[in-house]
Protein backbone atom coordinates (compact mmCIF):
# COMPACT_ATOMS: atom_id res chain seq x y z
CA UNK A 1 0.00 0.00 0.00
CA UNK A 2 1.78 3.01 -1.15
CA UNK A 3 1.37 6.20 0.56
CA UNK A 4 -0.95 8.84 -1.72
CA UNK A 5 2.77 11.15 -1.38
CA UNK A 6 4.78 8.89 -2.96
CA UNK A 7 7.08 8.77 0.36
CA UNK A 8 5.90 7.94 3.84
CA UNK A 9 4.60 10.15 6.01
CA UNK A 10 5.99 10.16 9.51
CA UNK A 11 4.06 8.12 12.32
CA UNK A 12 2.19 9.70 14.73
CA UNK A 13 0.34 8.64 17.69
CA UNK A 14 3.08 6.57 18.67
CA UNK A 15 2.67 4.26 15.69
CA UNK A 16 0.92 1.14 15.45
CA UNK A 17 1.55 0.55 19.41
CA UNK A 18 0.24 3.86 19.93
CA UNK A 19 -2.71 3.41 17.85
CA UNK A 20 -3.63 -0.16 19.09
CA UNK A 21 -3.18 1.05 23.09
CA UNK A 22 -5.15 4.20 22.29
CA UNK A 23 -8.27 1.75 20.52
CA UNK A 24 -8.35 -0.24 23.80
CA UNK A 25 -7.47 2.93 26.44
CA UNK A 26 -9.44 5.71 24.84
CA UNK A 27 -12.88 3.14 25.12
CA UNK A 28 -12.31 1.97 28.36
CA UNK A 29 -11.64 5.52 29.89
CA UNK A 30 -14.92 6.33 28.85
CA UNK A 31 -16.47 3.69 30.65
CA UNK A 32 -14.72 4.14 33.39
CA UNK A 33 -15.38 7.81 33.61
CA UNK A 34 -19.51 7.30 33.37
CA UNK A 35 -19.35 3.99 36.17
CA UNK A 36 -17.14 6.50 38.44
CA UNK A 37 -19.17 9.39 37.70
CA UNK A 38 -22.29 7.66 39.44
CA UNK A 39 -20.50 6.43 42.45
CA UNK A 40 -20.17 7.15 45.48
CA UNK A 41 -16.26 8.48 46.29
CA UNK A 42 -16.39 9.65 42.41
CA UNK A 43 -12.93 8.68 42.17
CA UNK A 44 -11.33 9.61 38.64
CA UNK A 45 -8.30 7.29 39.40
CA UNK A 46 -9.03 4.72 41.82
CA UNK A 47 -11.17 1.53 40.19
CA UNK A 48 -14.45 1.32 38.87
CA UNK A 49 -17.36 0.77 41.72
CA UNK A 50 -18.32 -2.21 39.40
CA UNK A 51 -17.68 -3.93 35.81
CA UNK A 52 -20.66 -3.85 34.09
CA UNK A 53 -21.58 -7.22 32.75
CA UNK A 54 -22.85 -7.46 29.07
CA UNK A 55 -26.35 -7.35 30.55
CA UNK A 56 -25.89 -3.81 31.29
CA UNK A 57 -24.11 -2.95 28.28
CA UNK A 58 -25.95 -4.72 25.46
CA UNK A 59 -29.46 -3.89 24.72
CA UNK A 60 -31.16 -4.35 21.22
CA UNK A 61 -33.55 -1.12 22.30
CA UNK A 62 -30.49 1.49 23.27
CA UNK A 63 -28.68 -0.08 19.55
CA UNK A 64 -32.37 0.65 18.35
CA UNK A 65 -32.18 4.63 20.10
CA UNK A 66 -28.92 5.27 19.19
CA UNK A 67 -29.52 4.67 15.52
CA UNK A 68 -33.23 6.63 15.63
CA UNK A 69 -30.73 9.35 16.95
CA UNK A 70 -27.88 9.11 13.55
CA UNK A 71 -31.23 8.61 11.46
CA UNK A 72 -32.59 11.98 12.50
CA UNK A 73 -29.35 13.71 12.63
CA UNK A 74 -28.69 12.41 8.70
CA UNK A 75 -32.27 13.38 7.41
CA UNK A 76 -31.68 17.17 9.06
CA UNK A 77 -27.84 17.10 7.11
CA UNK A 78 -29.67 16.45 3.84
CA UNK A 79 -32.64 19.20 4.52
CA UNK A 80 -31.93 22.23 2.48
CA UNK A 81 -29.32 24.28 3.42
CA UNK A 82 -29.12 28.62 3.30
CA UNK A 83 -25.54 27.85 2.30
CA UNK A 84 -22.92 25.42 0.29
CA UNK A 85 -19.48 25.74 1.22
CA UNK A 86 -16.15 24.80 -0.76
CA UNK A 87 -14.02 23.23 1.41
CA UNK A 88 -10.55 23.80 0.79
CA UNK A 89 -8.35 22.99 -2.73
CA UNK A 90 -8.05 18.87 -2.61
CA UNK A 91 -4.84 17.13 -4.24
CA UNK A 92 -6.93 16.91 -7.81
CA UNK A 93 -7.06 20.82 -7.53
CA UNK A 94 -11.13 19.93 -6.98
CA UNK A 95 -13.11 21.52 -4.08
CA UNK A 96 -15.89 19.43 -2.30
CA UNK A 97 -19.03 20.86 -1.44
CA UNK A 98 -20.37 21.16 2.02
CA UNK A 99 -23.66 21.88 3.29
CA UNK A 100 -23.65 25.09 6.06
CA UNK A 101 -27.10 24.15 8.01
CA UNK A 102 -25.57 22.82 11.28
CA UNK A 103 -27.23 25.15 13.59
CA UNK A 104 -30.42 24.90 11.80
CA UNK A 105 -30.16 20.98 12.87
CA UNK A 106 -29.82 22.19 16.54
CA UNK A 107 -32.49 24.42 16.15
CA UNK A 108 -35.16 21.39 14.79
CA UNK A 109 -33.90 18.91 16.80
CA UNK A 110 -34.67 21.06 19.91
CA UNK A 111 -37.71 21.81 18.88
CA UNK A 112 -38.42 18.30 18.09
CA UNK A 113 -37.35 17.33 21.50
CA UNK A 114 -39.28 19.65 22.97
CA UNK A 115 -42.80 18.41 21.34
CA UNK A 116 -41.52 14.83 22.05
CA UNK A 117 -41.23 15.98 25.53
CA UNK A 118 -44.30 17.52 25.61
CA UNK A 119 -46.02 14.43 24.84
CA UNK A 120 -44.42 12.69 27.54
CA UNK A 121 -41.04 11.42 26.38
CA UNK A 122 -39.31 10.50 29.62
CA UNK A 123 -35.96 12.75 28.75
CA UNK A 124 -35.06 12.41 32.60
CA UNK A 125 -35.14 8.55 31.91
CA UNK A 126 -31.77 9.36 29.39
CA UNK A 127 -28.85 9.82 32.23
CA UNK A 128 -30.12 5.65 33.38
CA UNK A 129 -29.53 4.48 29.33
CA UNK A 130 -26.09 6.19 29.46
CA UNK A 131 -24.11 3.03 29.72
CA UNK A 132 -26.10 1.31 27.17
CA UNK A 133 -25.73 4.11 24.61
CA UNK A 134 -22.51 4.42 24.94
CA UNK A 135 -21.48 0.80 23.98
CA UNK A 136 -24.17 0.74 21.19
CA UNK A 137 -22.14 4.37 19.77
CA UNK A 138 -18.74 2.37 20.83
CA UNK A 139 -19.56 -0.32 18.72
CA UNK A 140 -20.86 1.75 15.69
CA UNK A 141 -17.20 3.64 15.75
CA UNK A 142 -15.70 0.02 15.48
CA UNK A 143 -17.84 -1.31 12.62
CA UNK A 144 -18.23 2.24 10.47
CA UNK A 145 -14.16 2.43 10.64
CA UNK A 146 -13.87 -1.21 9.37
CA UNK A 147 -15.99 -0.34 6.80
CA UNK A 148 -14.72 2.93 6.16
CA UNK A 149 -11.17 1.21 6.00
CA UNK A 150 -12.09 -1.51 3.64
CA UNK A 151 -14.39 1.35 1.47
CA UNK A 152 -10.66 3.00 1.19
CA UNK A 153 -9.06 0.01 -0.86
CA UNK A 154 -11.37 0.57 -3.16
CA UNK A 155 -10.85 4.38 -3.00
CA UNK A 156 -8.39 6.27 -5.65
CA UNK A 157 -4.60 7.46 -4.47
CA UNK A 158 -5.93 11.01 -4.91
CA UNK A 159 -8.72 10.36 -2.46
CA UNK A 160 -5.96 8.85 0.11
CA UNK A 161 -5.11 11.39 3.68
CA UNK A 162 -1.16 12.32 4.08
CA UNK A 163 -0.93 10.12 7.12
CA UNK A 164 -3.23 6.93 7.80
CA UNK A 165 -1.59 5.01 4.83
CA UNK A 166 1.57 3.62 6.20
CA UNK A 167 0.71 0.26 4.98
CA UNK A 168 0.47 -1.04 8.78
CA UNK A 169 -3.24 -2.14 8.95
CA UNK A 170 -3.80 -1.64 13.13
CA UNK A 171 -2.26 2.31 12.31
CA UNK A 172 -3.86 2.83 8.84
CA UNK A 173 -7.26 1.72 10.22
CA UNK A 174 -6.80 4.23 13.77
CA UNK A 175 -6.04 7.49 11.40
CA UNK A 176 -7.93 6.53 8.76
CA UNK A 177 -7.13 6.08 5.21
CA UNK A 178 -9.30 8.13 3.03
CA UNK A 179 -9.40 11.96 3.39
CA UNK A 180 -13.57 12.68 2.41
CA UNK A 181 -15.09 9.24 2.31
CA UNK A 182 -18.25 10.25 0.82
CA UNK A 183 -21.12 8.53 -0.70
CA UNK A 184 -22.46 10.52 -3.49
CA UNK A 185 -22.80 14.38 -1.48
CA UNK A 186 -23.21 12.69 1.87
CA UNK A 187 -19.58 13.62 3.53
CA UNK A 188 -19.33 11.05 6.92
CA UNK A 189 -16.40 12.98 8.39
CA UNK A 190 -18.15 16.43 8.13
CA UNK A 191 -21.58 14.88 9.22
CA UNK A 192 -19.95 13.01 12.32
CA UNK A 193 -17.60 15.91 13.40
CA UNK A 194 -20.26 18.09 14.30
CA UNK A 195 -23.59 16.49 14.37
CA UNK A 196 -24.73 13.30 16.54
CA UNK A 197 -22.00 14.26 18.71
CA UNK A 198 -22.18 17.51 19.40
CA UNK A 199 -25.79 17.86 19.22
CA UNK A 200 -26.05 14.59 21.67
CA UNK A 201 -23.36 15.94 24.26
CA UNK A 202 -25.92 19.32 24.94
CA UNK A 203 -28.96 16.98 24.47
CA UNK A 204 -27.55 14.83 27.62
CA UNK A 205 -26.65 17.91 29.33
CA UNK A 206 -30.50 18.16 29.38
CA UNK A 207 -31.65 14.98 30.03
CA UNK A 208 -29.24 15.41 33.30
CA UNK A 209 -30.74 18.82 34.40
CA UNK A 210 -34.47 16.92 33.49
CA UNK A 211 -33.37 14.24 36.16
CA UNK A 212 -31.74 16.54 38.58
CA UNK A 213 -34.90 18.43 38.44
CA UNK A 214 -37.20 15.61 38.94
CA UNK A 215 -35.01 14.20 41.93
CA UNK A 216 -34.32 17.61 43.86
CA UNK A 217 -37.12 19.66 42.98
CA UNK A 218 -35.66 21.83 40.49
CA UNK A 219 -31.91 21.96 38.96
CA UNK A 220 -28.93 23.45 40.56
CA UNK A 221 -26.87 26.81 39.73
CA UNK A 222 -24.05 24.09 38.97
CA UNK A 223 -25.68 22.17 36.34
CA UNK A 224 -27.59 25.48 35.21
CA UNK A 225 -24.40 27.32 34.15
CA UNK A 226 -22.48 23.69 33.03
CA UNK A 227 -25.29 23.13 30.88
CA UNK A 228 -25.87 26.79 29.39
CA UNK A 229 -21.65 27.27 29.03
CA UNK A 230 -21.53 23.93 26.94
CA UNK A 231 -24.68 24.88 25.13
CA UNK A 232 -23.12 27.97 24.05
CA UNK A 233 -20.13 26.32 23.03
CA UNK A 234 -21.75 23.71 20.65
CA UNK A 235 -24.48 26.48 19.32
CA UNK A 236 -21.20 28.78 18.53
CA UNK A 237 -19.22 25.96 16.90
CA UNK A 238 -22.73 24.85 14.78
CA UNK A 239 -23.32 28.62 13.79
CA UNK A 240 -19.28 28.67 12.37
CA UNK A 241 -19.67 25.54 11.01
CA UNK A 242 -17.91 26.59 7.63
CA UNK A 243 -14.89 27.08 9.77
CA UNK A 244 -14.46 23.33 10.33
CA UNK A 245 -13.94 23.21 6.99
CA UNK A 246 -9.94 24.18 7.35
CA UNK A 247 -9.49 22.35 10.47
CA UNK A 248 -6.70 19.57 10.50
CA UNK A 249 -9.21 16.85 10.56
CA UNK A 250 -11.33 18.01 7.96
CA UNK A 251 -7.93 18.90 5.62
CA UNK A 252 -5.64 16.31 7.14
CA UNK A 253 -6.64 13.54 9.11
CA UNK A 254 -8.16 10.61 7.16
CA UNK A 255 -11.77 8.80 8.75
CA UNK A 256 -10.98 6.40 10.85
CA UNK A 257 -11.40 4.96 14.46
CA UNK A 258 -10.06 8.13 16.05
CA UNK A 259 -12.22 10.84 14.36
CA UNK A 260 -15.45 8.12 14.41
CA UNK A 261 -15.00 7.34 17.83
CA UNK A 262 -14.17 10.52 19.11
CA UNK A 263 -16.52 12.45 17.11
CA UNK A 264 -19.79 9.94 17.98
CA UNK A 265 -18.97 8.35 21.55
CA UNK A 266 -16.36 10.41 23.24
CA UNK A 267 -17.97 13.74 22.66
CA UNK A 268 -21.40 13.39 24.11
CA UNK A 269 -20.21 10.88 26.56
CA UNK A 270 -17.22 12.23 27.99
CA UNK A 271 -17.62 15.89 27.11
CA UNK A 272 -20.92 15.67 29.41
CA UNK A 273 -18.71 14.63 32.36
CA UNK A 274 -19.44 17.71 34.34
CA UNK A 275 -22.97 17.07 34.22
CA UNK A 276 -22.69 13.25 34.95
CA UNK A 277 -21.02 14.01 38.25
CA UNK A 278 -23.10 17.03 39.37
CA UNK A 279 -26.40 14.69 39.18
CA UNK A 280 -24.76 12.25 41.74
CA UNK A 281 -22.75 14.77 43.57
CA UNK A 282 -25.00 17.78 43.85
CA UNK A 283 -22.81 20.89 45.03
CA UNK A 284 -23.52 24.15 46.58
CA UNK A 285 -22.78 27.10 44.45
CA UNK A 286 -23.61 30.49 45.15
CA UNK A 287 -24.12 33.52 43.25
CA UNK A 288 -20.94 35.71 43.70
CA UNK A 289 -19.02 32.01 42.83
CA UNK A 290 -21.28 31.78 40.02
CA UNK A 291 -20.71 35.43 38.55
CA UNK A 292 -16.66 34.85 38.57
CA UNK A 293 -17.57 31.52 36.55
CA UNK A 294 -19.35 33.15 34.32
CA UNK A 295 -16.93 35.70 34.19
CA UNK A 296 -13.99 33.11 33.80
CA UNK A 297 -16.03 31.66 31.12
CA UNK A 298 -16.90 34.81 29.21
CA UNK A 299 -13.56 35.50 29.13
CA UNK A 300 -12.07 32.05 27.64
CA UNK A 301 -15.26 32.55 24.82
CA UNK A 302 -14.26 36.22 24.31
CA UNK A 303 -10.88 34.96 23.67
CA UNK A 304 -11.60 31.98 21.37
CA UNK A 305 -14.12 33.51 18.78
CA UNK A 306 -11.83 36.76 18.97
CA UNK A 307 -8.85 34.15 17.96
CA UNK A 308 -10.97 32.15 15.34
CA UNK A 309 -12.96 34.96 13.43
CA UNK A 310 -9.75 37.07 13.38
CA UNK A 311 -7.99 34.08 11.22
CA UNK A 312 -11.05 32.81 9.40
CA UNK A 313 -11.86 37.11 8.55
CA UNK A 314 -8.32 37.16 7.39
CA UNK A 315 -8.28 33.56 5.65
CA UNK A 316 -11.33 34.34 3.53
CA UNK A 317 -11.09 38.39 2.81
CA UNK A 318 -7.48 39.78 3.55
CA UNK A 319 -8.82 43.12 3.07
CA UNK A 320 -11.69 43.24 5.32
CA UNK A 321 -11.46 45.96 7.62
CA UNK A 322 -11.78 43.95 10.59
CA UNK A 323 -8.46 42.96 9.68
CA UNK A 324 -6.82 44.93 7.69
CA UNK A 325 -4.83 47.03 10.10
CA UNK A 326 -2.93 43.89 11.28
CA UNK A 327 0.78 43.28 10.45
CA UNK A 328 1.49 40.01 8.71
CA UNK A 329 4.40 37.85 7.26
CA UNK A 330 4.32 37.11 3.96
CA UNK A 331 5.36 33.09 2.84
CA UNK A 332 6.30 31.44 -0.45
CA UNK A 333 2.92 29.84 -0.99
CA UNK A 334 1.32 33.38 -1.46
CA UNK A 335 -0.55 32.91 1.83
CA UNK A 336 0.37 35.57 4.82
CA UNK A 337 0.76 34.67 8.37
CA UNK A 338 -0.92 37.02 10.80
CA UNK A 339 1.71 38.59 13.37
CA UNK A 340 -0.55 40.92 15.26
CA UNK A 341 -3.66 40.77 16.77
CA UNK A 342 -4.40 37.81 18.70
CA UNK A 343 -2.34 35.56 16.81
CA UNK A 344 0.81 37.84 17.86
CA UNK A 345 -0.37 37.10 21.49
CA UNK A 346 0.39 33.42 21.21
CA UNK A 347 0.82 31.51 18.18
CA UNK A 348 -2.87 29.16 19.36
CA UNK A 349 -5.04 32.08 21.20
CA UNK A 350 -7.76 30.37 20.70
CA UNK A 351 -7.00 27.02 22.09
CA UNK A 352 -6.14 29.37 25.01
CA UNK A 353 -9.45 31.10 25.25
CA UNK A 354 -10.96 27.00 24.81
CA UNK A 355 -8.87 26.06 27.93
CA UNK A 356 -9.76 28.77 29.54
CA UNK A 357 -13.78 27.90 28.95
CA UNK A 358 -12.50 24.39 29.95
CA UNK A 359 -11.57 25.27 33.43
CA UNK A 360 -14.97 27.86 34.09
CA UNK A 361 -17.41 24.11 32.90
CA UNK A 362 -15.36 22.13 35.82
CA UNK A 363 -15.37 25.08 38.36
CA UNK A 364 -18.75 24.63 39.09
CA UNK A 365 -18.49 21.21 40.25
CA UNK A 366 -16.60 22.21 43.25
CA UNK A 367 -13.14 21.26 44.21
CA UNK A 368 -13.73 18.25 46.11
CA UNK A 369 -13.09 15.71 43.38
CA UNK A 370 -10.49 15.58 40.81
CA UNK A 371 -12.97 14.25 38.10
CA UNK A 372 -14.62 16.68 36.44
CA UNK A 373 -11.48 18.28 35.96
CA UNK A 374 -10.87 15.63 33.52
CA UNK A 375 -11.95 17.27 30.76
CA UNK A 376 -9.58 20.33 31.71
CA UNK A 377 -6.59 17.50 31.83
CA UNK A 378 -7.58 15.79 28.72
CA UNK A 379 -8.07 19.17 26.76
CA UNK A 380 -4.72 20.44 27.87
CA UNK A 381 -2.84 16.82 26.38
CA UNK A 382 -5.16 17.20 23.24
CA UNK A 383 -4.37 20.67 21.97
CA UNK A 384 -0.49 20.59 23.38
CA UNK A 385 -0.12 17.51 21.00
CA UNK A 386 -2.48 19.20 18.62
CA UNK A 387 -0.47 21.84 18.59
CA UNK A 388 2.69 20.41 17.95
CA UNK A 389 1.10 18.49 15.64
CA UNK A 390 0.09 22.10 13.77
CA UNK A 391 3.39 23.15 13.76
CA UNK A 392 4.93 20.72 11.93
CA UNK A 393 2.68 20.93 8.93
CA UNK A 394 2.80 24.80 9.33
CA UNK A 395 6.63 23.97 9.05
CA UNK A 396 6.45 22.05 5.98
CA UNK A 397 3.47 24.46 4.42
CA UNK A 398 5.60 28.00 5.06
CA UNK A 399 9.27 26.94 5.96
CA UNK A 400 11.39 30.37 6.34
CA UNK A 401 8.48 32.48 7.12
CA UNK A 402 7.02 29.91 9.57
CA UNK A 403 10.37 30.40 11.53
CA UNK A 404 10.17 33.99 11.34
CA UNK A 405 6.88 33.54 13.19
CA UNK A 406 8.18 31.59 15.86
CA UNK A 407 10.87 34.23 16.34
CA UNK A 408 8.29 36.81 16.58
CA UNK A 409 5.85 35.53 18.50
CA UNK A 410 7.62 32.73 20.59
CA UNK A 411 4.91 31.17 23.02
CA UNK A 412 2.11 28.43 21.65
CA UNK A 413 -0.59 28.73 24.18
CA UNK A 414 0.12 30.65 27.20
CA UNK A 415 2.12 33.80 27.15
CA UNK A 416 5.88 33.64 29.25
CA UNK A 417 4.92 30.11 30.07
CA UNK A 418 4.20 27.66 27.15
N1 LIG B 1 -13.31 20.90 22.15
C1 LIG B 1 -12.52 20.12 21.47
O1 LIG B 1 -12.43 18.93 21.70
C2 LIG B 1 -11.64 20.70 20.42
C3 LIG B 1 -11.72 22.03 20.10
N2 LIG B 1 -10.88 22.55 19.14
C4 LIG B 1 -11.04 23.97 18.81
O2 LIG B 1 -11.33 24.06 17.45
C5 LIG B 1 -10.79 25.27 16.89
C6 LIG B 1 -10.00 24.94 15.64
O3 LIG B 1 -8.74 24.38 16.02
P1 LIG B 1 -7.67 23.69 15.06
O4 LIG B 1 -8.37 23.02 13.95
O5 LIG B 1 -6.77 22.87 15.91
O6 LIG B 1 -6.77 24.79 14.45
P2 LIG B 1 -6.73 26.35 14.24
O7 LIG B 1 -8.07 26.92 14.00
O8 LIG B 1 -5.93 26.93 15.32
O9 LIG B 1 -5.97 26.43 12.88
C7 LIG B 1 -4.58 26.24 12.71
C8 LIG B 1 -4.27 26.77 11.32
O10 LIG B 1 -4.41 28.18 11.32
C9 LIG B 1 -3.53 28.76 10.37
N3 LIG B 1 -2.67 29.69 11.10
C10 LIG B 1 -1.83 29.43 12.12
N4 LIG B 1 -1.20 30.54 12.54
C11 LIG B 1 -1.68 31.54 11.76
C12 LIG B 1 -1.41 32.93 11.69
N5 LIG B 1 -0.54 33.52 12.51
N6 LIG B 1 -2.07 33.66 10.78
C13 LIG B 1 -2.95 33.08 9.94
N7 LIG B 1 -3.24 31.76 9.94
C14 LIG B 1 -2.60 31.02 10.84
C15 LIG B 1 -2.75 27.61 9.78
O11 LIG B 1 -3.45 27.12 8.64
P3 LIG B 1 -3.48 27.89 7.21
O12 LIG B 1 -2.30 28.78 7.17
O13 LIG B 1 -3.44 26.77 6.22
O14 LIG B 1 -4.76 28.66 7.18
C16 LIG B 1 -2.86 26.54 10.85
O15 LIG B 1 -2.71 25.25 10.31
C17 LIG B 1 -9.95 25.90 17.98
O16 LIG B 1 -10.65 26.95 18.57
C18 LIG B 1 -9.76 24.79 19.00
O17 LIG B 1 -9.63 25.32 20.29
C19 LIG B 1 -9.98 21.78 18.50
C20 LIG B 1 -9.86 20.47 18.80
C21 LIG B 1 -10.68 19.80 19.77
C1 LIG C 1 -10.42 10.88 21.63
C2 LIG C 1 -9.34 11.11 20.66
C3 LIG C 1 -7.99 11.06 21.29
C4 LIG C 1 -9.40 12.36 19.93
C5 LIG C 1 -10.77 12.72 19.45
C6 LIG C 1 -10.75 14.08 19.00
C7 LIG C 1 -12.12 14.65 18.72
C8 LIG C 1 -13.01 14.45 19.91
C9 LIG C 1 -11.91 16.12 18.41
C10 LIG C 1 -10.99 16.32 17.20
C11 LIG C 1 -11.30 17.68 16.74
C12 LIG C 1 -12.48 18.07 17.24
C13 LIG C 1 -13.10 19.33 17.10
C14 LIG C 1 -14.21 19.67 17.81
C15 LIG C 1 -14.83 18.67 18.75
C16 LIG C 1 -13.87 17.58 19.17
C17 LIG C 1 -13.14 16.97 18.01
C18 LIG C 1 -14.10 16.21 17.12
C19 LIG C 1 -14.94 20.98 17.62
C20 LIG C 1 -16.12 20.68 16.71
C21 LIG C 1 -15.43 21.54 18.95
C22 LIG C 1 -16.09 22.91 18.80
C23 LIG C 1 -15.12 23.88 18.15
O1 LIG C 1 -15.74 25.14 17.96
C24 LIG C 1 -14.67 23.36 16.80
C25 LIG C 1 -13.97 22.02 17.03
C26 LIG C 1 -13.31 21.47 15.77
C27 LIG C 1 -12.44 20.30 16.16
Amino acid sequence: MASPQGSRAPLEFGGPLGAAALMLLLPATMFHLLLVARSGPARLLGPPPYLPGPEVLWSPQMLLLWFTWLGLQAALYLLPARKVAEGQELKDKSRLRYPINGFQALVLTALLVGLAVSAGLPLGALPEMLLPLAFAATLTAFIFSLLLYLKALVAPASALAPGGNSGNPIYDFFLGRELNPRIWSFDFKYFCELRPGLIGWVLINLALLMQEAELRGSPSLAMWLVNGFQLLYVGDALWHEEAVLTTMDITHDGFGFMLAFGDLAWVPFTYSLQAQFLLHHPQPLGLPMASVICLINAVGYYIFRGANSQKNTFRKNPSDPRVAGLETIPTATGRQLLVSGWWGVVRHPNYLGDLIMALAWSLPCGVSHLLPYFYLLYFTALLVHREARDEQQCLRKYGLAWHEYCRRVPYRILPYVY
